[in-house]
């Protein structure tokens, strides 16, 4: 990245004799390792960089980068940390692992790694510019919730993410619509995961738009690409190791070094936009979402809850939601 070194993420590099004395990891991950002069990270998500007494290959890197590899890999270390004068890219490199979906970890200034691909930390600034988001294509999808409903398809030139709308009885300006802004879960949506209530939520809000349809309204659901909350399924996953070792779903984000939440609201904005819809009727527990699309310019004028009933596996899930993320449950 412009002017910083050259950065190898740890757990999707090729070249296999690449080799570091340095690695740049998240205060989160440091932490955990027990960095002997580490001080209080600002934000668990702050890189630090690290040196060991051998240099790192991407053998050695792998335990070091990922948590939920420590129960097999206990003996790490001793490392030390050392000032970054490149802070700016640093940061940049760790919401690049966590768009990209892979460990916060990277080699810095590898031997043998190839050619190096140049960045400049302002190109994320652009990646999330929600401007170039735009309708691909749109179709009529007849779905078992409901024969009357078309598929609206958007994608941005520089992602290649495509996130869906689902359209649920008649589009008309003269009635709100029932909105459902869903974000993709492939365990819950797909496999019927117990872990989560995403697939009973999804089922429901298809059958409430359904309902409204029905009743001369209509309703939409925004298919959100942004699984595990914007930090990808692999990493989710890894998340829910960590879950199996205790931790909860936002301290298992923050152990790997990413943020709780990560996803782009303001994309849900755009998608709303491009469909001509600015004021909706929301259907959700979670009030940053009410807070995200409000301040993105779109009028909420009920939220509606959405709260289905638990099970064993995913109680623990839903506490903490409401006990630490704010969700609005009962
Ligand atoms: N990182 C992480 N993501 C999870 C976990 N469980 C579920 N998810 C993700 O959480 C997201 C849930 O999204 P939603 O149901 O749209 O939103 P919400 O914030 O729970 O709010 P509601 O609108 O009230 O349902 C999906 O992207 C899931 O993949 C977990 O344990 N860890
Ligand atoms: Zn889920």
């Amino acid at each position: 990245m412009d002017g910083g070194p050259s950065l190898l993420p740890v757990e999707t590099a090729i070249a296999a004799n690449a080799k570091a004395d340095r690695m740049l990891i998240s205060s989160a991950r440091a932490a955990t390792l027990k960095l002997t002069n580490q001080r209080d990270a600002a934000a668990p998500h702050a890189p630090v960089l690290i040196r060991g007494a051998d240099s790192f290959d991407l053998q050695t890197a792998l335990p070091i980068a990922d948590p939920a590899l420590d129960l097999a890999n206990p003996l790490k270390g001793p490392f030390k940390a050392d000032a970054i004068d490149w802070q700016d890219n640093a940061v940049a490199a760790m919401e690049l692992a966590r768009i990209a979906g892979i460990l916060p970890a990277f080699l810095v200034n590898p031997v043998d790694a190839g050619e190096a691909e140049h960045l400049a930390a302002s190109d994320l600034d652009h990646w999330s510019d929600t401007i170039n988001l735009a309708i691909a294509t749109r179709a009529k999808l007849p779905v078992s919730a409901s024969k009357d409903a078309q598929i609206v398809a958007f994608r941005s030139a520089d992602d290649i993410r495509e996130h869906v709308a689902l359209i649920i009885g008649e589009q008309s300006s003269e009635r709100e619509p029932l909105v459902r802004l869903h974000s993709e879960c492939l365990t819950g949506d797909i496999l019927g995961s117990l872990k989560c209530d995403c697939g009973p939520q999804l089922d429901a809000a298809l059958a409430a738009m359904a309902d409204q349809a029905d009743k001369g309204g209509w309703g939409i659901l925004l298919y959100m690409r942004q699984e595990g909350r914007g930090i990808g399924l692999v990493n989710k996953l890894r998340a829910y190791r960590l879950q199996d070792q205790g931790f909860d779903t936002v301290d298992a984000n923050q152990r790997l070094g990413l943020p709780d939440e990560a996803r782009d609201f303001p994309l849900a904005a755009r998608m709303l936009d491009l469909l001509g819809v600015n004021a909706i009727r929301l259907m959700t527990n979670n009030p940053k979402k009410v807070a995200a699309l409000e301040a993105a310019g779109i009028t909420i004028t009920e939220r509606v809850q959405h709260q289905l009933p638990d099970n064993p596996h995913n109680r623990r899930y839903l506490e903490t939601k409401r006990d630490r993320s704010g969700h609005l449950l009962t």
